[in-house]
């Protein structure tokens, strides 16, 4: 099972290259990849095994958080309106995206990130996504708002972008022009 000590830290050149394409179809690796990394989602979020395992919780997690400089992403979180994302996901591609933007009003964090780093993190308000799933089928995902905020998080990570390059360093609180505040 994955736990923290796979998870690489800032400094780790992984988290600033631009991810390659995974082959289709995809290889049982990096299958077993995925499949690992959405199993350390869910355990992130079980009070016991996060315990047990000294795990930091997270909703999602991106294959360069690992060294692995593949375009994979896991997503494991429900969204305010109780519907649950739960995938693991090859080469997801941002297709279309709204002009308003969206962040979260408590900021973000980042399991490579062993500092807390305040600020709004201004992203897309809704973004149109296409990937393909762990049983290699094409998918195309409608997301908006803190799902939106989630996946945008996961694919940065995918093009060597930290969640902190998004702040504003002179005013890290201003209200993004034209976003809404989420959360
Ligand atoms: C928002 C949030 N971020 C948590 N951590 N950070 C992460 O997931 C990083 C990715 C997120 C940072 C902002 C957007 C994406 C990991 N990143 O570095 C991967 O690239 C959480 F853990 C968390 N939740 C809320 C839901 N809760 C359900 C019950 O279990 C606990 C869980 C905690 N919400
Ligand atoms: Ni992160």
């Amino acid at each position: 099972m994955i736990t923290m000590k796979d998870i690489v830290r800032e400094g780790h050149p992984a988290l600033r290259e631009i991810a390659k394409e995974v082959a289709m179809p995809p290889s049982k690796e990096d299958i077993q990849t995925l499949k690992k990394m959405l199993e350390f989602l869910k355990n992130s979020q079980d009070e016991e095994l996060c315990k047990k395992y000294n795990l930091r919780p997270g909703v999602g997690l991106a294959a360069p958080q690992l060294g692995i400089t593949k375009r994979m992403i896991a997503v494991h979180f429900e969204d305010i309106n109780g519907k649950m994302y739960s995938y693991g996901l090859f080469n997801p591609k941002i297709m279309s995206h709204s002009v308003e933007k969206a962040y979260l009003i408590a900021g973000e964090g980042c399991l490579s990130v062993d500092r807390p780093v305040e600020g709004y993190v201004p992203r897309y308000a809704r973004i149109t996504i296409k990937a393909i799933d762990l049983e290699g089928n094409e998918i195309k995902l409608r997301l908006k708002d803190y799902a939106a905020i989630v996946f945008q998080h996961e694919i940065d990570h995918l093009n060597g972008i930290m969640f902190y390059d998004h702040i504003n360093e002179n005013q890290p609180f201003q209200a993004p022009e034209n976003a809404r505040a989420i959360g």
